[in-house]
């Protein structure tokens, strides 16, 4: 699973509304985990399809300390596909959040506190859960690359 280029900020696959996943085959398996090698090589917590050119709803979640964000929690990686935000609170917390398309840039971004989320995992099975705090940020950076949204938009 060779590391993939990363889109930068500007390029047109960064604006797409992302395609649903309909495929849980081999392929995608593969490109899960040249995901998370394109992401693990760019010191990154998380990735989505986007950034490495593949119009597809998927990303992985991957918090972890590292040099990048020494306070990020530690969870095992996640693939999520076809996500669906199903509620998220009303309370909103500013953090600091990067990109790996827009390098070198942290910016202050305003996310739900914590969202219950949908999605598939690399079987085809539903999984549903709540996200809270870092974790939860994560999901709603990726969320937004699948709608062609990135933190530019967001940051305040
Ligand atoms: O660009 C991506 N993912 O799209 N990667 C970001 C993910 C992220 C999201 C939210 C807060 C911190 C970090 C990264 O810096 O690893
Ligand atoms: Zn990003």
């Amino acid at each position: 699973n060779q590391p993939l280029p990363i889109a930068l900020v500007g390029e047109a696959i960064l604006k797409q509304q992302a395609d649903e996943v309909r495929d849980f085959d081999e392929k995608l398996s593969h490109l899960a985990s040249q995901m998370v090698a394109s992401m693990v090589e760019a010191k990154g917590v998380g990735i989505a399809a986007p950034q490495v050119h593949s119009p597809l709803a998927l990303f992985i979640m991957a918090s972890r300390p590292n040099e990048r964000y020494p306070d990020a929690p530690l969870m095992d990686p996640v693939v999520v596909v076809n996500p669906q935000l199903l509620s998220a609170s009303a309370e909103l917390v500013s953090g600091e959040e990067g990109c790996l398309s827009v390098p070198g840039q942290r910016f202050s971004i305003w996310r739900h506190q914590t969202i219950v989320v949908r999605y598939q995992d690399l079987a085809g099975q539903w999984q549903q859960t709540e996200l809270t705090g870092f974790i939860a940020r994560i999901f709603q950076h990726e969320f937004d690359h699948l709608q062609g949204i990135t933190l530019l938009e967001r940051s305040q």
